[in-house]
């Protein structure tokens, strides 16, 4: 099947996002991260808990670092929507301070920063129930114009 069949024309952006890996809840092999909002002028805040699997581990019994940083990116997009803005990650960095256990209830929370035209700066932090800081993250994400996602691009 064509990858431009899942894009199909007259699906609104909710629609067309169905099958998020982070968050879609009808993704069987996704994440299906559910996260509260908090939208108060000044503090934007997207918060989950994240209990994963086996099915995500890198080193035994932990996290694999590329399932975090999807966990940072997928936190950080979701402050994009309070900001009435559709965007992409244009860059994302991590920095992996502790193994992150699996089987384990982690706090993963994302922060808007700041805004500077389409550049939209946040940041995002991966918590032991604890206390313990297992990583952090910063991401830029670029706003653009929603139509460009109904657009089939090589
Ligand atoms: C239901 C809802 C659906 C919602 C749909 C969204 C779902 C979100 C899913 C989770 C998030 C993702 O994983 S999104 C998927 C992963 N991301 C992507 O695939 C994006 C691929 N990249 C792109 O398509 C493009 O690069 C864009 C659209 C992001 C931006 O393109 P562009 O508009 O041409 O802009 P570009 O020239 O690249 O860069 C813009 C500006 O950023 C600056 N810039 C670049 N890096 C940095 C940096 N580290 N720090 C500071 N500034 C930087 C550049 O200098 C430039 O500044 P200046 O010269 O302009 O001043």
């Amino acid at each position: 099947m064509p990858p431009e069949s899942h894009l199909p024309a007259g699906k609104t952006l909710d629609e067309q996002a169905s099958h998020c890996f982070g968050c879609s809840p009808i993704n069987p092999i996704g994440l299906q991260l559910t996260f509260t909002l908090t939208t108060e002028a000044e503090n934007i805040t997207a918060t989950a808990t994240v209990q994963l699997t086996r099915n995500h581990e890198g080193p035994p019994g932990y996290l694999h670092g590329g399932i975090i940083a999807t966990l940072m990116d997928e936190a950080m997009s979701k402050l994009n929507r309070p900001l009435n803005l559709i965007a992409m990650t244009r860059n994302l960095e991590v920095d992996y301070l502790r193994p992150c256990p699996i089987e384990t209830p982690l706090t993963l929370t994302a922060h808007h920063l700041h805004r500077e035209g389409r550049k939209l700066f946040h940041s995002a932090t991966l918590t032991h129930p604890d206390g313990t800081v297992l990583a952090t993250a910063k991401g830029l994400f670029l706003a653009i114009d929603p139509a460009l996602l109904n657009r089939r691009q090589p």
